[in-house]
């Protein structure tokens, strides 16, 4: 085949069928679907060792998987690696600069492993790293060097973007800086495909997002029909303890025998977990007047209540029973 060959025009941007990737014993991905097409934001969650990575470095052709299917572009590693190498861009989750150059040699480095690319000039300011650029790589931030990595990733003018945890570690003002740099690259049309454990990051930058554990993709679509799943819009929280002697049932949870709350109008489901009870809820208003009503018929009394909006978060625990943080 040659080398100059193009995609078919529906060709998605990303195409996996059944990747798997064994390291050992340990399976790090486990039978991967997935399509990506063309303009889309997607995100790849899951809690620590759900595989994100592996499927990130298998797609970027830095991993070889053990068996199936990877296309990018229409195109595979195996026959178009150097075509992919200068259409696509990455930011590993570490990237490992020359400490002693400035932002702007770097940049200049990068921009000469690519055919065709947007200027130095244009990266720097991107990045908005205009007062850095002769700044030494040592001497930048974390969120700084962040954006150098973007910067780096962006200067062949790639058609498909992997970024593997962009913003980990980052404080919260260097985060929503570069939320706003991936809104104009997603306003450029470009293809983006990121991992990340924050659910709030998926919500508010990914168009759909696939939820991985254990190597495989537990559930995919946009994240409010993900949220919908949950099957209220809702999370209520409480703890609550006998009125007459404090007694408890199993985790310190006052016993509240859980059909007498999943019979509320309006609650979706219950769950008890370190003691604390855990309510899906269609509206507010209505649910938590009964809720406390039950508590009181039962003689019980509230030491913990709190609500949120259902997130991406209770999508994993509904779906796991486990936090995406416990691990
Ligand atoms: N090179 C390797 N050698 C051995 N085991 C590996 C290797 N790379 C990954 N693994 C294992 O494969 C599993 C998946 O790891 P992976 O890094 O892909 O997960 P992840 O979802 O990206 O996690 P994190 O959010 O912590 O980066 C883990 O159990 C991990 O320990």
């Amino acid at each position: 085949m040659s080398s100059t060959a193009k995609p078919t025009p529906q060709a998605p941007s990303l195409h996996l069928r059944g990747v798997r990737k064994a390291f050992a014993e340990v399976v790090a991905v486990n039978g991967l679907d997935l399509e990506v097409t063309s303009g889309e934001c997607f995100g790849l969650l899951g809690p620590n060792g759900a595989g994100k990575t592996t499927t990130i470095e298998i797609c970027e052709g830095l991993t070889a998987p053990d068996s199936g299917v990877v296309e990018l572009l229409g195109l595979n590693w195996s026959t178009h690696a150097e075509e992919l190498r200068q259409r696509i861009g990455l930011q590993l989750q570490e990237t490992q600069f020359s400490e002693k150059m400035t932002v702007e040699e770097t940049l200049r480095l990068f921009r000469s492993f690519f055919r065709r690319g947007i200027t130095v000039e244009d990266s720097i300011k991107t990045a908005q790293l205009e007062e850095k650029r002769s700044a030494r790589v040592g001497t930048l931030s974390g969120g700084q060097k962040q954006r150098l990595a973007m910067a780096c990733a962006l200067v062949g003018d790639p058609e498909l973007l992997f970024l593997d945890e962009p913003t980990t570690g980052l404080d919260p003002q260097a985060r929503r800086n570069l939320w706003d740099l991936l809104d104009r690259l997603k306003q450029e049309g470009r293809t983006i495909i990121l991992t990340t454990h924050y659910m709030d990051e998926a919500e508010r930058l990914c168009d759909r997002v696939a939820i991985m554990d254990h190597g495989r993709i537990i559930a995919l679509d946009t994240p409010p029909k993900l949220i919908a799943s949950v099957g209220g819009e809702h999370i209520v929280e409480f703890a609550a303890t006998s009125q007459d002697n404090g007694a408890t049932g199993a985790n310190g949870a006052a016993a509240v025998d859980p059909a007498l709350l999943t019979a509320i109008d309006g609650v979706e489901s219950h769950r008890l977990t370190a003691g604390i009870h855990q309510l899906s809820v269609r509206e507010l208003h209505t649910a938590v007047p009964k809720i406390f009503s039950v508590l009181a018929s039962q003689g019980l009394h509230l030491d913990e209540f709190r609500t949120h909006s259902a997130t991406l978060e209770d999508v994993f625990v509904a779906l796991t029973g486990r936090n995406l943080r416990d691990e």
